[in-house]
């Protein structure tokens, strides 16, 4: 009997192994398949992938652009389980955004997105469909249209104004404006979405940034989709789910008192009056909001809207004070524009065509997103004669197109005036330089951010001289990125104002 069961043990463990050789096989064969032709890629470890070559000291973004100056602009690496394409020039940039826009139009289903944004159905998050298509209709014509942001144009002043205000009374002392403009953006967003400052603000507040920061990190449950015990004792699944509740109780807690008319500070609509119309509007209960869509969506403007204006006036102010040409030119220009007035409003801000270049270059050299929000191949597809296979996440190195000398002379340089008289703008048409992403993913809120930006810089610049602090020279500034879905200054912005324009 126990000979038996020895010999039936032995049949069984040669059987099995003889099953594993056989998968080998199959698959050694079907990668060698000279029909599949895979994009360049580094080499590979069993299980890790490429994920060695990325855990580095540098950023992904600059790491990407090390590796695809050796293996191209269209690169394949394995990051866990999964394929990630990175794509690295203007060309293959628009293969991805506008040729085959259809198939690279979906997000991946991550762990923290779906936690954060009610089962990924804000807009950011969305795959592409139905629901993804009507929030996108939603957003850009009622919620960020050009009508819409016009009607907040005296939140922005008076909120700026506040900002000069502040700065004024720290006449010669070290103000630190990473803070100032940081509270600056989500003050913007937060009247325009909420109509009055809210009592939760500040946890609000610091609930959001934490959830940017976590969603920009490789999140090992993503590359391991197939492990489920992963994301069972993920901690940062745990943080998250706290994070999301305690957000959930605020946003729950401001459409309850707007329903109730607890909400009369502005007589303009903010937008939650807006979608909560929207929901109440609708002639389709099938397609109707819940309450759960409006707060995703919200939280989508907070998540997108306000540190990506905050992280490029800080850019902009680095690069100001860095190269004091720009500073005196970009002051020069405001002063000679608003001196006739007294001070700056929105009314003439399109008059300030060096300011504007100066935004633009900005947005070159520090696109706030550098690898864009990641996309998802929805089939198989053949680009540059390249297989890619369905489900393949996707990552566009906007960081190294800006930055690349075939297109930009002086590359590393901030030259703003390269912008004078230049069609190239970032509305998704010029692949070298995309900021704001292109096709039908496009950023839906650059109206809305471009005067979040112009205005406290025009009244950065109008009002007064800067210098840095302990008699640094401008050209020792530190410009070091921090890690996380946006790149922001790692060390805090720290100046001396002395007021020229009370
Ligand atoms: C001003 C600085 C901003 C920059 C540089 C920026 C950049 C971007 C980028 C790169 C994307 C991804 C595009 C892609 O995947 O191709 C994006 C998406 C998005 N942005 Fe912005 N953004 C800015 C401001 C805003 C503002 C102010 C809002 C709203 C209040 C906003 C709302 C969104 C939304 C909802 C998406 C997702 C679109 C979709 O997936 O359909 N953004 N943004």
């Amino acid at each position: 009997m126990e000979l038996h069961n020895i010999f039936s043990n032995i049949t069984f463990m040669a059987s099995f192994l003889f099953l594993l050789v056989l998968l080998k096989i199959v698959k050694r064969w079907s990668c060698n398949n000279p029909t599949i032709n895979s994009p360049p890629a580094p080499w590979t470890l069993p299980f890790i992938g490429n994920i060695h070559q990325i855990i580095t000291s540098s950023l992904p973004h600059h790491r990407f652009k090390i590796l695809a100056d050796k293996y191209g602009p269209l690169m394949l690496l394995k990051l866990g389980e999964v394929p990630h394409l990175i794509v690295s020039s203007p060309t293959m940039a628009k293969e991805i955004m506008k040729t085959h826009d259809l198939t690279f139009c979906d997000r991946p289903n991550l762990l923290l997105s779906t936690i954060f944004t009610y089962n990924a159905s804000d807009i950011v998050f969305s795959t592409y469909g139905e629901h993804w298509k009507q929030l996108r209709k939603i957003c850009v014509e009622q919620l960020l249209s050009v009508k819409r942001v016009q009607s907040f144009r005296s939140v922005r002043e008076e909120e700026v104004l506040d900002l000069v205000k502040s700065i004024f009374s720290s006449e010669g002392c070290v103000v630190n404006l990473t803070q100032k403009i940081s509270s600056l953006t989500y003050g913007i967003v937060a009247r325009a979405a909420f109509g009055k400052r809210n009592k939760h603000q500040q946890v609000f507040k610091s609930a959001i940034e934490e959830i940017v920061s976590l969603l920009g990190g490789f999140c090992i449950v993503d590359l391991y989709p197939s492990i489920k015990i992963l994301k069972r004792v993920s901690q940062v699944k745990t943080k998250m789910e706290k994070l999301h509740r305690e957000i959930d109780m605020i946003l729950q807690d401001i459409i309850d008192d707007h329903r109730n008319g607890q909400n009369k500070a502005r007589k303009d609509e903010d937008l939650v009056d807006a979608l909560i119309k929207i929901q109440q509007e609708s002639d389709y209960p099938q397609n109707s909001l819940t309450d759960d869509n409006i707060k995703s969506i919200i939280q989508d403007m907070f998540a997108a809207g306000s540190e990506t204006s905050s992280g490029i006036v800080l850019w902009g102010m680095s690069e100001i004070i860095k190269n004091p040409k720009v500073m005196e030119a970009a002051q020069a220009e405001v002063r000679s524009v608003f001196d006739r007035k007294g001070y700056v409003d929105e009314t003439e801000l399109d008059q300030l065509i060096y300011l504007n270049s100066v935004i633009k270059e900005t947005l070159r050299l520090h696109p706030i997103v550098p690898l864009l929000i990641p996309r998802q191949s929805r089939e198989k597809c053949r680009i540059n004669g390249y297989d890619i296979p369905a489900k393949t996440r996707v990552a566009v190195n906007v960081w190294a197109i800006g930055r690349d000398q075939r297109y930009w002379v002086e590359a590393e340089s901030f030259k703003p005036e390269r912008f004078f008289n230049s069609p190239i703008d970032f509305k998704g048409m010029n692949f070298e330089y995309i900021p704001f992403g292109a096709g039908r993913r496009i950023c839906p809120g650059i109206a809305f951010g471009i005067p979040n930006i112009e205005l406290p810089l025009a009244q950065l610049l109008y009002h007064f001289d800067w210098k840095l602090p302990n008699e640094m020279k401008n050209e020792d500034l530190d410009m070091t990125e921090s890690f996380g879905i946006t790149i922001r200054r790692k060390n805090d912005l720290c100046l001396i104002p002395a007021t020229r324009r009370p």
